[in-house]
Parts: C-alpha cells; sequence; structure tokens
C-alpha cells in the first residue's frame, strides 16, 4: 500500500498544477477526427530485460520516432532510498511532456503489482490523452508478474489490454546473464524474460563479435521457440515489430495459427532446462476438461516428466478446438493465469479439426503433453480433478 501523507499529497497537488497541458491544439483536432469510442482499451505493452540491456533507450526510441500515436510511459525503475521517484511522460509526435509520480518503493517480487497499479490508475485518470501505454519494468523483474496483473484486475481490464512483452537483452551480458545459477534450481530472472517475451530484441550488437552473437541466438531461441528476434544497436527498432502485436488477444488467432506452423521445438541449452514444446492433435475437447488439463499444469503443477520431475510452464499459447463450437478458440497462459478467447476465426466446416498448442517451461515433455491433452479430448484417460495439493505440488 502507499502511504500518502500530508507532504506527498501536497507535492502530487502541486505537481498536477505544474503539469504542462496535455493536449495541444492538433491533438484535439485529431481527436475529433477518430475520436475513439467509450469502451475502446488502450493497450499496454511491457518492456522488460536484464539491468542496463537498452529499456529506456527503447523506450527513448519509440517516444522520438515518428509514429501517430500518444504514448504514455511509466518507468518502474529501481533507485535510491524509500520513495522512489518514478517518471511519467506523454509524449506526442516526438515532443515529450513529463511529469512526475511519487510511487511506493518497488521491491520488485512484492509490491511492482501495486505500485504498477497505483501509476496505471492514475494515468487512467488522463484517460483521452493518450492511446498506448508502455511500461519498463525494472531490470530484475518477472514480466509475468507485472503482465498478471492486467489480467486479475477487472476493473482496469475493461480500460486497457495487455498487447505483447518486449524484451531487451545486452548482447555482451546477455549470456552471462541467462547462465547464472539460482539457488534452490530457481529459474532466474533472465531466461524468465526471455520466455515470456513476444519479441526479443538483442541490443547492444556493435559491442560482440558475430560469434558471441550467434551464440546469444542459439540460447534465446533454444529457450523461446515462438518470439521474434530482431537485433538492434540503441535499440533502434522498426516499430511496427514492438507496437500493436495483440499477442494476448482473440486478435492474434489469425497470425497465430500462422505462426504456430513454424514455432519450433527447442532443445535445453545452457543448464537452465527451459524449452520450447508444440504439439499438434486432432479432435474437440470438451471446455470442463480443457480447463482440467490447463489447471492441472498451471495451478495443481502436478504433471512430471518422465524422470518425474514437475513441468512447469511459464507461457502457454495456443488455438484449440472447443465442442460445439464454430470458432476457434485461443488459449493464453502465464505463470498461473490462462483464459480462453474465442478468435473471429472459424473452423473449416469439412477438415479435421486440429488443435496446436505451445509450451515455454521447465522440464516439459511433448510426449507427457501430448499425450494428456489427447486423454483430455478424446476423453480415454482418467482426469485428474483432485485439488489436493499433498505430496503432488513441485516447490
Ligand atoms: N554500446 C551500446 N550501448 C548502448 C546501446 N543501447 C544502449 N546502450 C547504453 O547502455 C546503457 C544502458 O541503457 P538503458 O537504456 O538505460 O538500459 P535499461 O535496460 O533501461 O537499464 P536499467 O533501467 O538500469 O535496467 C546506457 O548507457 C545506454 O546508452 C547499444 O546498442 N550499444
Ligand atoms: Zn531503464
Amino acid at each position: 500500500m502507499l502511504q500518502a501523507n500530508g507532504a506527498e499529497a501536497e507535492e502530487e497537488e502541486q505537481a498536477e498544477e505544474d503539469c504542462p497541458e496535455l493536449v495541444p491544439i492538433e491533438t484535439k483536432r485529431r481527436e475529433e477526427e477518430e475520436k475513439p469510442g467509450p469502451g475502446a482499451k488502450i493497450p499496454v505493452t511491457i518492456i522488460s530485460g536484464y539491468l542496463g540491456a537498452g529499456k529506456t533507450t527503447l523506450l527513448n526510441y519509440i517516444l522520438t520516432e515518428q509514429h501517430s500515436k500518444r504514448i504514455a510511459v511509466i518507468l518502474n525503475e529501481f533507485g535510491e532510498g524509500s520513495a522512489v521517484e518514478k517518471s511519467l511522460a506523454v509524449s506526442q509526435g516526438g515532443e515529450l511532456y513529463e511529469e512526475w509520480l511519487e510511487l511506493g518503493n518497488g521491491c520488485l517480487c512484492c509490491s511492482v503489482k501495486d505500485s504498477g497499479l497505483r501509476a496505471i490508475e492514475n494515468l487512467m485518470q488522463k484517460k483521452g490523452k493518450f492511446d498506448y501505454i508502455l511500461l519498463e519494468t525494472t531490470g530484475l523483474a518477472d514480466p509475468g508478474a507485472v503482465a498478471s496483473m492486467f489480467w486479475v484486475d477487472a476493473e482496469l481490464g475493461s480500460d486497457i489490454y495487455l498487447d505483447g512483452i518486449v524484451t531487451v537483452v545486452d548482447s555482451k551480458y546477455g549470456l552471462k546473464h541467462l547462465a547464472e545459477e539460482k539457488a534452490g534450481g530457481l529459474i532466474n530472472e533472465a531466461t524468465r524474460q526471455v520466455a515470456l517475451a513476444d519479441l526479443i530484441i538483442i541490443n547492444k550488437t556493435d559491442l560482440v563479435p558475430e560469434e558471441d552473437l550467434s551464440q546469444l541466438r542459439t540460447a534465446i531461441r533454444s529457450i523461446n521457440g515462438l518470439g521474434k528476434i530482431l537485433e538492434t544497436q540503441r535499440s533502434r527498432v522498426d516499430l511496427s515489430n514492438v507496437l500493436d502485436l495483440h499477442a494476448f488477444d482473440g486478435l492474434s488467432g489469425i497470425s497465430l495459427q500462422k505462426k504456430l506452423q513454424y514455432v519450433s521445438a527447442t532443445q535445453p541449452h545452457l543448464d537452465q532446462n527451459i524449452i520450447t514444446v508444440t504439439f499438434e492433435a486432432p479432435g474437440n475437447a470438451k471446455e470442463e476438461s480443457l480447463n482440467v488439463f490447463i489447471q492441472n499444469l498451471l495451478w495443481e503443477k502436478n504433471v512430471r516428466n518422465k524422470d518425474g520431475h514437475c513441468m512447469e510452464v511459464i507461457r502457454l499459447k495456443g488455438l484449440v478446438s472447443i465442442k460445439d463450437r464454430a470458432q476457434q478458440v485461443i488459449v493464453q497462459g502465464v505463470h498461473e493465469l490462462y483464459d480462453l478467447e474465442e478468435t473471429p476465426v472459424s473452423w473449416d466446416d469439412d477438415a479435421q479439426r486440429t488443435n496446436r498448442l505451445v509450451f515455454i517451461g521447465k522440464n516439459l515433455d511433448k510426449d507427457v503433453l501430448k499425450q494428456l491433452f489427447m486423454a483430455t479430448v478424446t476423453e480415454t484417460g482418467k482426469q485428474r480433478t483432485t485439488h489436493s495439493k499433498e505430496g503432488q505440488v513441485c516447490p
């Protein structure tokens, strides 16, 4: 919780007064031309990446590049002291308007959620003055935790939607960060960030020879067989690769269908044992059974690989066929959260319906997953519906 004392409240008021007028005349005209409907949702792109990888450089680049968007930025940086100043800027056509928001100190693991939410709630009070949000997480953040808050907060969910997760990787230190071992065999931060990314930007390519770059590329691909990988200097990237990805909604159904056909299953690398697994399976799933399948993996975490190790899914994506539904359904999962959403794409009447699923995570075994999924779809296998965690949950 953020504790607002008198002084802070005053400062806030002051900041409010000092705040420059955010909507210049040209923008008003533009607003009148293409006013978004009252229910129009604002996309949020999460920019993650290890300390110093080039996240802020990417933000600044996006803000100064030519685009037709009014972008609001939330920086969620580590800082000194108990109250960290974080900036919020609204940019229009390359001009930068800035004001400062005081947020609770971001201990990432525990309070980033609150402070992040608070920042966005504050921002949403200025609704209508921007049409895109970029959120830079701190270098050690798990973007999954940040992504989750857009899903769990229904009120926020009616205003904004998660468009995509972009992870910036440092060419020089990326491999080292990815290989870092954590106590208790936990997945390190850099690997999580790569695993969850819809776009991975390998930045600072000026600092390393091609050979190193190629090693890093291989390591990244071994973790995430789904995300797009780009290489940059100073995070200069074509913005169409960063914005409006629709990586988490039904709109991505069409592109996902194509994309899933080219997803590469990957081999473990760097001992982190995080890989991408993908399979196809024919048939129609009962929605209930599909939920049980997903919940066993993401909630109960009681699905083991052949060596008896529990599977840990970080990211799940897929197109599935649900019984008696004409439309393809997209499955999206991040850590423990998931949802099923109908896409605008219909199944072919005559053709066999094929489910396609992609999992990114630890200790994954394609055969085991596919078997379990098939059992779900055909309902020949035993479904585990108990919620007993004893002796089954992985640490
Ligand atoms: N050589 C080189 N330096 C870069 C490049 N991109 C960014 N930098 C520098 O790397 C440093 C870190 O960049 P930032 O954009 O602040 O990185 P960040 O990920 O936001 O860092 P934190 O927020 O501290 O985690 C800055 O000094 C940048 O100028 C690049 O392509 N090549
Ligand atoms: Zn930064």
